[in-house]
């Protein structure tokens, strides 16, 4: 399948095998946004690190992720391009605006010429025209977050992880924010999984929720 899949992944505490949830199968076709919900701690950010490829000290998994039908499952997160965005989207502070976008940029585009067009176009897209200078502190909120967006989608990822990226944004701006990020991964083409609390982001997103419960003989919750 063209796409991300996820098939029987588990995860669970190196010291116990208790896994945190039932094993999870899913297939996010490409263009589509699937959607984790599910209790705080329950392991939807280290969900994602497990696809990202960067499984947290303390912790196994088991099962495969799939890339393209590619088996990506016992690569490094660099090998896998799969790009991430949190909720504290944090640009490098010692770098200019500019400068933070062009360390995302793909080594596949090659020479200064090409890659300053390349920050340039991505800034105009991001609303972000002729801010290549700016220190980052200097930035409203949106404006961070589109830029720290804008860093990830220039290393061209094959697949996007967003977990809680709007949550700390004011109730406008998380929309405009959320419907700029979704247009994004529908114009790229490429799958997301993302991560919410809020039921606005699942609707929009309108691709498959995978809804992470509480199961006895998972988690915290041991089977009587
Ligand atoms: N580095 C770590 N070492 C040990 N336990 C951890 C570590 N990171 C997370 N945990 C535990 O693993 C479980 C899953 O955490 P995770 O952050 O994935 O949950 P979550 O569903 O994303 O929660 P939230 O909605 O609150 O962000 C939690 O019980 C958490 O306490």
């Amino acid at each position: 399948m063209r796409g991300l899949e996820l098939q029987s992944v588990s995860i669970h505490a190196e010291n116990d095998e208790t896994p945190l949830f039932p094993p999870l199968t899913l297939r996010v076709p490409r263009g589509v946004i699937a959607t984790v919900v599910g209790p705080s701690g329950i392991g939807k950010s280290t969900l994602l690190d497990v696809v990202g490829g960067h499984l947290p000290r303390g912790f196994g998994a088991t099962g495969k992720v799939l890339l393209d039908d590619r088996d990506v499952t016992h690569l490094p997160a660099e090998r896998r391009r799969i790009g991430v965005l949190f909720q504290d989207a944090a640009l490098f502070p010692h770098l200019s605006v500019g400068d933070n976008l062009a360390f995302g940029l793909a080594h596949e585009v090659r020479g200064r010429t090409a890659r300053r067009a390349a920050v340039a176009a991505a800034l105009e897209q991001a609303g972000l025209a002729g801010f290549a200078d700016r220190d980052p502190a200097t930035l409203s909120g949106g404006q961070r977050a589109r830029a720290a967006l804008m860093r990830t989608l220039l290393a061209e990822p094959c697949a996007l992880l967003l977990d809680e990226p709007f949550s700390k944004l004011d109730p406008a701006l998380r929309s405009d924010l959320r419907q700029f990020v979704f247009s994004h991964i529908r114009d790229r083409n490429i799958p997301a999984l993302l991560v919410t609390h809020d039921d606005a982001d699942a609707v929009e997103a309108d691709g498959p929720v995978v809804e992470l419960e509480e199961h006895p003989g998972y988690g915290n919750i041991r089977a009587e």
